[in-house]
């Protein structure tokens, strides 16, 4: 599963897996980007924190294409994506996870991963009814197993617990060979119990694999984060690693010790 020589390779170009550059995102008056430069290295995994409205959300949009940026550009594995549209960002393997669920209630928990794998997939608009050896039901199983639903991969969504749920979006993330994933609030609503799975599935993810994860759980972000970035009124205000942000006084006063929900 680990792909550490892919890493290696990665790394030693020195090649960023993204790249904001002055990126700035106004609606209307209010200016919920201003001017970020941020980047983060193939295969790191960052955490961005913040307070409610800090523009997490708005920079996740930015990067995937959902809301372009009003200003500045935006690199994807050194290309300039700023101008192509979602699923060209898709193709070069970028992917995203949301705070809703973009689940198939109705179906079945590994026909939702098939279906991701086949939607991520060249022959995804092909007819063709497929063998059940297939190798999408292969890969099907193997990310429900990375996401530690292989014994539910018969259930209907509806049948799963709200953590499952969680569980099931971070699998369909990875369908399709994902090279860098953006996670928004994949603890939201979970028990201290799957909590810790869900740290455990996104700490084992392959390595070459690197990540933005927003979460408002401090614990799970910096337990999965080796970096982290702080956000303030559409700023970053802060960076470093988990141990300097949590020890740092300004990160105390306005976030941890500020009330934060
Ligand atoms: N589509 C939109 N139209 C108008 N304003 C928006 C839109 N999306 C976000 N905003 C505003 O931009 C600012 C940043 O919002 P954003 O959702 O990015 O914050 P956030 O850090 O993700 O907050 P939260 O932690 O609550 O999800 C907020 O003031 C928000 O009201």
């Amino acid at each position: 599963m680990l792909r550490t020589d892919a890493l290696t390779r990665l790394q030693s170009t020195g090649q960023y897996a993204l790249e904001l550059e002055a990126v700035s995102r106004h609606f209307g008056a209010l200016v919920a980007l201003a001017d970020i430069n941020l980047t983060v290295k193939a295969g790191e995994r960052r955490a961005v924190l913040g307070s409610n409205g800090a523009g997490k959300t708005t920079l996740f949009n930015a990067i995937t294409g959902d809301f372009p940026p009003t200003t500045g550009r935006v690199r994807l594995f050194g290309e300039d994506v700023t101008d192509l549209s979602i699923h060209e960002r898709i193709r070069r393997g970028l992917r995203r996870t949301y705070q809703i669920s973009l689940l198939f209630d109705g179906l079945s928990v590994v026909d939702n991963v098939y279906l991701a794998c086949r939607g991520a997939s060249r022959g995804r608009l092909s007819l063709r009814r497929p063998k059940p050896d297939d190798a999408m039901t292969h890969a099907a199983e193997t990310l429900l197993d990375a996401v530690h639903l292989g014994a539910e991969r018969e259930s209907l969504v509806s049948e799963l617990s709200h953590g499952q749920q969680r569980q099931l979006e971070i699998a369909l993330a990875l369908a399709g060979a994902p090279r860098f994933i953006l996670f928004d609030e994949p603890a939201a609503g979970l028990s201290p119990t799957e909590r810790s799975e869900l740290i455990e599935i996104l700490q084992s993810l392959p390595t070459h694999i690197g990540f933005i994860i927003i979460e408002h759980d401090m614990d799970v972000a910096l337990r999965v984060a080796e970096s982290v970035t702080m956000m303030h009124n559409g700023r970053i205000f802060k960076e470093g690693n988990p141990e300097e942000i949590e020890n740092d006084p300004e990160v105390q006063e306005l976030y941890l010790g500020g009330g934060h929900a």
